[in-house]
């Protein structure tokens, strides 16, 4: 297993509280330490012959069953079903000239952080893969205090008022009455809500995107979504966003693939942080800012304020300044991932908080929940706990396990005992803002102009983005049995795009709308498209690539390409009609070893993996043909727009099973590649060297191969209607 971050502080401390259960001689006790010499039977009246009555008296028993009973806590409110990862955060530049937090201007320190990825709606025990805003949360555990970004891959929020948040959390949960449907805004209420309140269009809008099925925890931005501020040491305020961007780039699944997923492995998304990370492939996101002084708040056409509001980087361009890599798994799930807690109102010297009235409320709302959820002692558990002193006068409360020494418990005191500290000692200073106006319960006006974006963000996808916008609206509209609901958010779509309001009527069965709500203004910007992330450099770094083989199979091909995809940092599976050793061409069924694969066709499915390979040789392929799970991987991952590779027989295999025209094969040695299948009849040692650069056009297979997997999906397939004309 691959550890990093033995120096690093915040694991050092943890391990204080961490018990190893496989390097120990201990012997089991109860938990008051007493050695416990039987804990399956519980003390009771018997002998051979006759069973009593069990006694009370038994406290082995007791405990046991008391533990089991209490195991269980309330599971977050919203955002239940996560998973999380340990990290370090580093500067490449200072931003000294916004702020004077040393997390952001020290360009020595490796601040260790807690990243907890996360659904929104489904509880605890739903599928990863559905479609929903993930949760990005990340816990910095800076020398001045723990600073919490508690963001989302989303860059804007349905409301605009925290008040609102119990209302649009209640409408896109389980409904009420049956409870049904679990982790879906596939529902009246959803859809009811979102139209009530045009505030959430923008969002609803992102949601519906590719970003709503992210392909993996480690290919999605994060975004703190609320305004913050930095304060430099001149005493200057800028307003500020922040942004995470993944190395890997940003990538999404096709719907099908989501919904299937949702049911063969729930936690794909949880195994592929793990798997990553414990192959060494440590995720990596870019931090970014996005800032404006103070006094240019009022020069834009929206409301810096306003969290269904992108700050457009044509406007307010993202200054990239600092890099966190992900590079340590939980040893335990419960006391690190669950009991990890989030405060937006957790923010160090240098930083500060905004007018943002969802923000102000998100600020109350966490500290609050947690004391539900955890307990008014929750930041002295290990997750929680910061790196640097805590010091104060609060005691008491269920769980308290500090013990502090000394005879008072107040400031200030006659000894003068902890103290406040100085500014010049790390005290954290409000920015003095000036505040005026008056108390009313209402928003300003720009607050109330909730459309221009959604068109923005709607007008910068490319088309194919826009056909799974069209898709989805229809999948989750086709689901509201409520005429009102689908006829009047059909009718919302006309703010954004008479085209878009109009297919999806006709689609949902909804009254078509023949004018535009107001027209389209046409603008686009830049960031928003999710294909604006490619990685910089073209890369199959931890893809998971499936190599389909039966007895007889080209063992040239096989052992050719899954060298070069562990050369390249894939994860190469082997997968074969029973898990058992396989045998090569030529191979001595007797005498040979034979490759065990790691699975058999009917143990996974191809959405699991991001690409297959299937080697020639004439008994495999023969027997694949026959099998109809063989096809279906093949006709699957073709319909998944995902790579394919194929080498000598297979490649009729693979042009039988697809059985499109508009698809181009090799037929002599050449490397052909035709909408990302990948193919060539030629197999010698030579044919299958490793891949150095991934370039597009690349003459040789495994180049040609990889640079297809490393552009994710083949939209083309998509745009060109083949991948639509195939049953999988
Ligand atoms: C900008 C909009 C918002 C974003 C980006 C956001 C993000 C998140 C994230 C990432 C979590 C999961 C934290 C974790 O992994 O433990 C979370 C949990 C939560 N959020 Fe929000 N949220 C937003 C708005 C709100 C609002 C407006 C409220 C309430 C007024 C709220 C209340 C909560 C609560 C109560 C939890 C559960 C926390 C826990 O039990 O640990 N959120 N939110």
């Amino acid at each position: 297993m691959v550890i990093r971050g033995g120096q690093n502080p915040k694991i050092k401390q943890l391990n204080q509280y961490t018990e190893d259960v496989h390097n120990s001689d201990a012997r089991i006790t109860s938990d008051y330490g007493v050695r416990n010499s039987n804990t399956d039977d519980w003390l009771k009246v018997v002998n051979e012959d006759k069973t009593g009555p069990m006694l009370l008296e038994d406290p082995f028993a007791r405990e046991k069953i008391h533990r089991f009973d209490h195991e269980r806590i309330p599971e977050r409110v919203v955002h239940a079903r996560g998973t999380g990862a340990h990290g370090t955060f580093k500067l490449f530049e200072s931003a000294e000239d916004v702020t004077y937090a040393g997390v952001l201007t020290d360009t020595s320190r490796e601040t260790p952080v807690f990243v907890r990825f996360s659904t929104v709606l489904g509880s605890r025990g739903s599928a990863d893969t559905v479609r929903d805003v993930r949760g990005f949360a990340t816990k910095f555990y800076t020398k001045e205090g723990n600073w919490d970004i508690v963001g989302n891959d989303i860059p804007v929020f349905f409301i605009q008022d925290a008040m609102k948040f119990p209302d649009v959390i209640h409408a896109g949960k389980p409904e009420p009455h049956n409870e049904v449907p679990q982790a879906q805004t596939a529902h009246n209420n959803f859809w009811d809500f979102q139209y009530l309140h045009s505030e959430a269009t923008h969002m609803f809008m992102w949601a519906m995107s590719d970003r709503g099925i992210p392909r993996s925890y480690r290919m999605m931005q994060g975004f703190g979504v609320n305004t913050f501020s930095l304060i430099n040491a001149k005493g200057e305020r800028h307003f500020v966003k922040f942004i995470w961007t993944p190395e890997l780039g940003v990538h999404s699944f096709v719907w099908d693939e989501a919904l299937k997923l949702a049911g063969q492995d729930p936690d794909f998304h949880r195994k592929d942080l793990h798997e990553a990370i414990e192959n060494g492939a440590f995720p990596k996101w870019k931090f970014g800012l996005q800032v404006i002084p103070e006094d240019k708040q009022d020069d834009f056409d929206f409301d810096i304020l306003d969290a269904t509001k992108v700050w457009p980087e044509e406007l307010v361009p993202i200054r990239y300044i600092g890099q966190m890599e992900l590079n340590r798994c939980v040893d335990e799930f419960f006391p690190e991932t669950e009991q990890v807690a989030f405060c937006t109102s957790h923010i160090v010297p240098g930083i500060g908080f905004s007018d943002d009235p969802l923000l102000q409320g998100r600020n109350f709302s966490y500290f609050d929940t947690q004391l539900s959820r955890l307990g008014i002692n929750w930041q002295e558990l290990p997750i929680n706990k910061p790196v640097c002193p805590v010091m104060n006068h609060h005691r008491d409360g269920q769980g308290r396990h500090k013990i502090s020494k000394g005879t008072v418990n107040y400031w200030p005191n006659r000894f003068e005992a902890v103290a406040p500290a100085k500014p010049e000692e790390g005290g954290y200073v409000d920015y003095p803002a000036k505040v005026a106006g008056i108390k009313a319960r209402m928003r300003s006006k720009k607050f109330q102009e909730h459309f221009n974006q959604a068109q923005l963000f709607y007008n910068s996808l490319s088309k194919v983005e826009k056909m799974h916008v069209m898709s989805a609206l229809s999948f989750e509209l086709d689901h509201c049995e409520d005429p009102v609901v689908y006829g009047r958010l059909t009718q919302r779509l006309a703010d954004i795009d008479l085209d878009l309001a109009q297919t999806i009527a006709k689609q949902v069965g909804a009254p078509v709308p023949q004018e535009s709500g107001r027209p389209n203004h046409g603008r686009t910007a830049k960031g928003l498209s999710q294909f604006d992330y490619m990685p910089e450099t073209p890369t199959i770094l931890s893809r998971r690539v499936a190599l389909i083989i039966a007895d007889g199979y080209d063992a040239v091909a096989y052992n050719g390409v899954k060298a070069a995809l562990s050369a390249a940092g894939a994860v190469p599976f082997t997968i074969s009609v029973r898990r058992s050793p396989i045998f090569a061409a030529g191979e001595d069924q007797g005498t040979g070893k034979g490759q065990k694969p790691d699975h058999h066709l009917e143990g996974m499915r191809s959405t699991m993996f991001d690409s297959i390979f299937v080697p020639g040789g004439v008994d495999s392929i023969a027997t694949l043909r026959k099998n109809g799970r063989a096809l279906h991987w093949v006709r699957e991952a073709f319909g998944h727009l995902k790579a394919i590779g194929a080498t000598g027989e297979a490649v009729s295999f693979v042009k039988d099973a697809c059985a499109l025209p508009g698809l181009s094969f090799a037929e002599t040695g050449d490397v052909v590649d035709s909408y990302g299948v990948v193919t060539s009849n030629e197999s010698k040692p030579e044919s299958f060297k490793e891949a150095v650069n991934l370039v597009k056009g690349a003459k040789d297979f495994v180049t040609a191969y990889f640079y297809a997997i490393s552009m994710h999906k083949n939209f083309d397939r998509e745009l060109d209607g083949l991948s639509s004309k195939l049953a999988f």
